[in-house]
């Protein structure tokens, strides 16, 4: 294998103690190239790092969630992408066909967030866009040359999965920014799961507004559910705030209602896997009791997401495939070396998401800015797309 030049991204903002979730190397002719991921199973205890450098390898770290998080899937799937083993006797043909092949198998990975399919896409689209191959490359003299017309769309589709990468990374600051006079005047804000930059490129969704007020001498306390079964508020949103400096008191999920009838939360904030046209947001499971709660007790209730997560061919959050885990996370919390918290002979359920109605929904934070009060138009509009067909 060449010599190896990891082309991670580089940190600049105080989230980016996290920021260093997705790295990818390309070693020469990147026929090794590999996706060098933080495992986000392994935190608090450890920082540890998971290679991986086939397809399979990196469909089971989405699984695992060793890589979680809507954008955050979607980046490590489109350098996924570039894993697929093309060999120097393929033609441009079977070369397309493989990658296909490789995006429709990390596509199975999990069917929740949709910026998994976003992403995959854009790489799709590079794969049977003709542009991506330079033109001179389908010359016979320059193939005669021993250039490659194969070569000229393997580097297209490694440019293409490093823009995403950086166009995440743009996006999180921007919903940073725009979030940030919604939080402004709070004292303690209430998160759920994690979407910080461990879920994204570095800087989250939901914690950007947090990062970015502390960024800007405005720091903010946070209350973290610790988000049953996997815990990744304990786990995860508890240990990059701390990280970056920011006070952080995780809570079981069961305290959130209690906080908020004391007065002990100015505002909510979560990410999002999934917004339907009209609003309804899918996020991790206990978010939409945190939206009722919050309505209840009159207290602003913002879901933080790029524009990439909106799926606008559905009219309503009904229509959103909810991933259904394995009943262990819930029965082992401590994971499989852990105690069975659960008699045998008695069932379990495990839906990884729920879907919060629009109307509970203060406002949807994005990149482009603050949609209030979201309906189908509103966000057709800030979205610049068609409506979606009114069913159901
Ligand atoms: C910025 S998207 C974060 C979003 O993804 C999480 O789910 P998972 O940990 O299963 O990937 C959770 O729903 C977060 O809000």
């Amino acid at each position: 294998m060449g010599s190896d030049t990891t082309a991670s991204v580089n940190s600049t903002s105080i989230a980016d103690a996290s920021s260093e979730t997705i790295r990818y190397r390309i070693a020469d002719r990147a026929q090794c190239a590999a996706v060098d991921l933080l495992d986000q199973t392994r935190l608090p205890e450890s920082l540890t790092r998971c290679v991986c450098e086939t397809l399979p390898q990196l469909h089971d770290a989405i699984r695992r969630l060793v890589v979680r998080g809507a954008p955050a899937i979607g980046i490590a799937a489109a350098y996924g992408v570039t894993l697929t083993p093309i060999e120097s006797s393929d033609s441009l043909e079977t070369a397309r066909t493989k990658w296909i092949d490789a995006i429709e198998y990390l596509a199975t990975s999990r069917p929740t967030a949709v910026n998994l399919f976003w992403a995959l896409d854009r790489m799709r689209a590079i794969v049977e866009s003709p542009e991506s191959v330079s033109p001179e490359l389908e010359s016979m003299e320059a193939t005669a040359k021993g250039a490659s017309s194969v070569e000229s769309l393997r580097v297209s589709l490694v440019a293409e999965a490093i823009r995403i990468h950086e166009d995440d990374r743009a996006m999180c600051r921007s919903i940073g920014r725009h979030g940030s006079g919604r939080l402004a005047e709070c004292r303690n804000v209430l998160t759920h799961c994690n979407a910080g930059g461990l879920a994204t490129s570095t800087f989250g969704t939901a914690l950007a507004p947090i990062y970015y007020l502390h960024e800007h001498g405005k720091t903010l306390h946070v209350y973290a559910d610790e988000t049953r079964p996997l815990l990744q508020g304990a786990r995860l949103t508890a240990w990059e705030l701390a990280q970056a400096g920011v006070p952080v008191t995780v809570i079981t999920d069961s305290m959130a209602g209690g906080l908020m009838r004391q007065g002990h939360v100015d505002a909510i904030i979560v990410g999002a896997d999934r917004i339907a046209a009209n609003g309804d947001a899918a996020n991790k499971i206990g978010t939409y009791p945190l939206a009722v709660l919050a309505h209840y007790h009159r207290i602003p209730f913002y879901v933080a997401a790029p524009t990439n997560t909106f799926d606008l061919a559905l009219a309503s959050g009904d229509l959103i495939p909810i991933e259904q885990r394995d009943g262990e996370e819930v029965r082992c919390p401590g994971g499989p070396s852990g105690r069975t918290m659960v008699p045998e002979n008695v069932d379990v359920i495990n839906p990884a998401f729920d879907v919060t109605p629009a109307e509970l929904i203060t406002a949807i934070i994005t990149e482009r800015g603050v949609i209030e009060s979201p309906n189908v138009d509103k966000i057709a509009a800030h979205c610049g797309s068609p409506i979606a067909n009114e069913v159901g």
